[in-house]
């Protein structure tokens, strides 16, 4: 058996010293497989985007261990952490691509830059640049742009396309579709899918039951800091364990919002009958 891109176990974070010190994680185990979609579901203050840091080495661990590609990262000092994002093994993608992108630079220099940085010569990675905008759908034309310059679905596309450079083989989305109309949400879940068929490992985190369900094969459901179901998408959905996790299915919000549009409605029943 080959090893897990990523490795978490029994893992532990604390903020804030003395008595104002609150566990936001609980002895957290996961593994992410390569080709894998993990999608982690839980609502807000449950501890997703901390577990999205803690793995990025954005936030120190009081607990466990974080292993990337069979590498124990959890005691690294920010240096090699510094090195390990820098090598690209694990990316990430936020809510907001404009906290994912430089928003003075092109997105031909945004994706040109870590190339720069590894050696590859200019006129190399301008042809990088646009076989990284090709492989996103998105035309050429949004080279010299900032971005300000360009939609938000076009921002967040250049973003998974910046994330890809450095061909991650772990990636970690903090509801990446969250801000997008669902033209473009359907749009970024197809090139995630193309991604997960490339042997890319994915955590995706959203509050969106009806996003997760499209993509991910494994479901984890965060409650108060602790993992309280992990498992197949279609078993987490269809027959939800954890009284937290019925809660979740019962009132995805795109089955009951009288302003989802009757496709989306649809869509989600038959992923949930699937
Ligand atoms: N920098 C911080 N300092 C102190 N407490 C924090 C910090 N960041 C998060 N927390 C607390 O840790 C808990 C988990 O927060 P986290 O942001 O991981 O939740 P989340 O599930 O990602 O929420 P959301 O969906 O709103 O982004 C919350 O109680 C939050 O208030």
């Amino acid at each position: 058996m080959t090893t897990p891109v990523l490795q978490v176990r029994d893992l532990e974070v604390h903020y804030g010293l003395r008595r104002k010190r609150r566990q936001a994680l609980h002895g957290v185990t996961l593994d992410v497989s390569a080709g894998e979609t993990v999608g982690l579901i839980g609502e807000t203050g449950s501890g997703k985007s901390t577990l999205a840091r803690a793995v990025l080495g954005l936030v120190p661990t009081s607990g466990g261990r974080i292993l990337i590609e069979g590498e124990d990262v959890t005691d690294h000092r920010q240096r090699q952490w510094r090195r390990l994002r820098r090598r690209g093994v694990v990316q990430y993608v936020f809510q907001d691509p404009l906290r994912s992108l430089d928003p003075d630079l092109t997105v031909e220099e945004s994706l040109a830059e870590p190339l720069l940085i590894q050696g590859v010569s200019r006129r190399e990675a301008g042809v990088r640049a646009r076989t990284l905008l090709d492989r996103v759908h998105l035309s050429a034309d949004l080279l010299p742009k900032v971005p300000g310059e360009i939609s938000g679905g076009q921002r967040q596309r250049v973003a998974v396309a910046r994330a890809l450079v450095t061909e991650p083989r772990l990636i970690v989305l903090d509801e990446p579709v969250s801000a997008l109309d669902s033209a473009n949400r359907v749009q970024v879940l197809e090139i995630l899918k193309e991604l997960r068929d490339d042997g890319v490992a994915l955590v995706f985190i959203s509050h969106d039951l009806g996003s997760v369900a499209g993509i991910a094969d494994r479901i984890a459901v965060l409650y108060q800091g602790e993992l309280v179901e992990v498992g197949a998408a279609a078993a987490v959905i269809n027959e939800p364990q954890h009284p937290y996790t019925r809660l979740l299915v019962s009132s995805a919000p795109t089955l009951r919002d009288a302003s989802a549009t009757r496709a989306e409605r649809e869509e989600l029943r038959a992923l949930l009958s699937a």
